[in-house]
């Protein structure tokens, strides 16, 4: 991978995502970080990428072909305007910040601009993710090509037309790994209510949500299927499951409220 990239902004997501890069041949010598964090610093050191502190101190004759902004989206009002003199055509300006729409960059890098909005996950670092993306008219189809490599180095990639869809990819994909991990959290604090030992109860949930990550990775069958499997007639899953199954209180609503508030925030996060 040879993509010129500029980083703006390496912190949980940027570095996600720059480590999968890195880990799969991204040349760092082609790679620019504006950060000021300790993060940007220990990349620089760790593989020899350019950090500077602002867009001022990047090298002139330096055309990034990707500017990819992984800041929060409260701060982008702030310094998107100092990215303008970067607008040509050779550059496309690739966002995944929650809820900063396509309008927000053209207007604030003017119509010219070719923009990606995109909506990545934190498993990016070990190659897993899942971004969805979403472009304007005018950017090319190759592109489209180069942004499908970054993004598919680092796991799946699905394109979108409609951008509206955004906030509710955000509300599954994008926030998506922290509700698996909440669901260890709460597996481990249920073996303890059930009689195990903390430590244990913990080793047993995460190896649980590991090994069944990995089943349904390498199985063709649905989860629906997978599901089945371990549920024996009259068994202990099925004990279980008529409690996570219920209509009124079981997870199918609780989670269902819970991307929707996502949703609902991603939307708030526009403005
Ligand atoms: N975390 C996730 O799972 C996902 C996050 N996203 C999106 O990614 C973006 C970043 O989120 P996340 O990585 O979690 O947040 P972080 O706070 O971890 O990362 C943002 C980084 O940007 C740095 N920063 C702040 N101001 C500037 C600036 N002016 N120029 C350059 N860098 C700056 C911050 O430094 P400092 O800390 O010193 O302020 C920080 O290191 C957000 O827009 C979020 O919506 C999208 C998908 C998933
Ligand atoms: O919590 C957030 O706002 C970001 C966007 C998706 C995941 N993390």
């Amino acid at each position: 991978m040879n993509t010129r990239l500029l980083l703006v902004g390496c912190g949980k997501m940027g570095s996600a995502m720059l480590e999968g890069w890195l880990a799969r041949g991204l040349q760092a010598s082609n790679v620019f970080i504006v950060e000021q964090s300790e993060t940007a610093e220990k990349l620089e050191a760790q593989y020899g990428i350019n950090g500077v502190p602002d867009i001022d101190h990047i090298r002139e004759d330096f055309i990034p072909q990707v500017v990819l902004f992984a800041v929060k989206p409260q701060v982008l009002p702030d310094l998107i305007d100092a990215y303008k003199p970067l607008v040509r055509a050779e550059t496309v300006f690739l966002s995944v910040a929650a809820g900063k729409t396509i309008d927000f960059f053209t207007s604030h890098l003017g119509e010219h601009a070719r923009i990606v909005r995109a909506m990545p996950n934190t498993p990016a670092a070990v190659s897993r993710g899942m971004t969805v993306m979403c472009p304007t008219e005018n950017v090319s189809i190759a592109q489209r090509d180069m942004c499908q490599t970054l993004l598919e180095a680092v796991g799946m990639v699905s394109w979108i037309e409609d951008e509206s869809l955004m906030d509710a990819v955000t509300g599954l994909s994008g926030s998506g790994p922290a509700y698996i991990f909440h669901l260890v959290e709460a597996m481990a604090q249920a073996g303890v209510a059930a009689g195990l030992p903390a430590d244990q109860a913990m080793t047993l949930a995460r190896q649980t949500v590991v090994g069944a990550g990995f089943l349904l990775d390498a199985s063709e069958e649905t989860a629906a299927t997978l599901r089945e499997n371990v549920t024996s007639p009259g068994g202990t899953t099925a004990a279980a499951l008529n409690v996570l199954m219920d209509p009124k209180t079981g997870l199918p609503d609780l989670m269902t409220r819970a991307v929707a508030a996502a949703r609902d925030r991603s939307k708030e996060l526009a403005g």
